[in-house]
């Protein structure tokens, strides 16, 4: 069975018309609507030549769906599916790289270039084959995410650098407060808080709209981070910092780093009690 996703109600009446009184017309089921809007039912194989702005949002919601499918095979912008296929080290690898490579093995299939298609449009396309991974990693989404938010704020300076920011210390020290305090009066912990596996927000419009782009084009030789905390809440920066030293990270970038390395350090951050959200 083909189940067929399409917004345009003339295309779903030509699909419709094509396969009317074929032996495959009771193996096609259309839906009209908007696939981020629409419930998707159950799927094994997901094949798609999707509208590139709706990449991030897409991605991340067929990677939210639960029974997770087999392999979905879909057309991206070349830039877009370059990211998502990049490796620590290489000029695209990003917020969105770790975040979909969390969830899923990525390759790149195919190129398509634009002159595959009247007009050519302004960009080449790839194609992608996307497994999302089984067992699932499991990470608290919203930790994960402002973890990531954070590390990729600018991934060309060393995490050292970025977690001595005024904004980042005082962050996550009303966290930790905030935390240390539910903790006395609950008795109870963070962890409990958290519910589910949607990692559709990691799609966000943001996101979306610029693929991500992170600090490029930034040099960072001569963009200053921000002024580094001097020294109000001096223990707790000590404490973020003792972090970094612990699992050697402190003269590391993001722009580097695997998924594995970016997991132990949340979870050396975890243990000491520092959260992201
Ligand atoms: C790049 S075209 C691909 C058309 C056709 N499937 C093909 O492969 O030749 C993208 C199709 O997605 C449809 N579309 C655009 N936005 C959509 C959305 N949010 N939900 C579902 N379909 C959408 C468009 O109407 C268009 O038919």
């Amino acid at each position: 069975m083909v189940i067929a996703i399409e917004i345009d109600h003339r295309m779903v009446l030509e699909l419709q018309r094509r396969f009317q009184g074929t032996p495959y017309s009771n193996r096609l089921k259309v839906i009209q609507g908007d696939v981020l809007k629409t419930e998707l039912p159950y799927f094994d194989i997901c094949v798609a030549n999707i509208p590139y702005q709706i990449s991030s949002p897409l991605t991340f919601k067929l990677l939210s769906h639960q029974p997770a499918f087999r392999c979905a095979i879909i057309m991206f912008q070349r830039e877009f599916a370059m990211r998502l296929v990049a490796q620590p080290g290489d000029k695209l690898y990003c917020r969105l790289t770790v975040n979909t490579q969390l969830l899923a093995r990525i390759s790149h299939l195919l190129k398509v270039g634009k002159n595959n298609f009247r007009p050519p449009p302004k960009v080449d396309s790839s194609v992608v084959r996307i497994e999302p991974r089984k067992p699932r990693i499991e990470v608290k989404q919203k930790e994960w995410d402002g973890f990531l938010r954070i590390c990729f704020n600018r991934k060309n300076k060393t995490l050292g650098s970025i977690f001595r920011q005024k904004s980042v210390i005082s962050l996550l020290e009303k966290n930790y407060n905030t935390l240390q305090a539910l903790n006395l009066s609950q008795n109870g912990s963070k962890e409990e808080t958290e519910t589910g596996m949607d990692f559709s927000r990691f799609g966000d419009s943001m996101e979306d709209q610029r693929m991500d782009m992170d600090d490029e084009g930034v040099d960072d030789d001569d963009m200053e981070v921000e002024a580094e905390d001097a020294g109000s809440s001096s223990e707790f920066k000590d404490k973020v910092l003792a972090v970094l030293k612990e699992g050697d990270f402190e003269d590391k970038r993001s722009s580097k780093l695997t998924l594995q390395e970016f997991l132990y350090l949340l979870s050396l951050f975890n243990k000491a009690g520092i959260h992201f959200c």
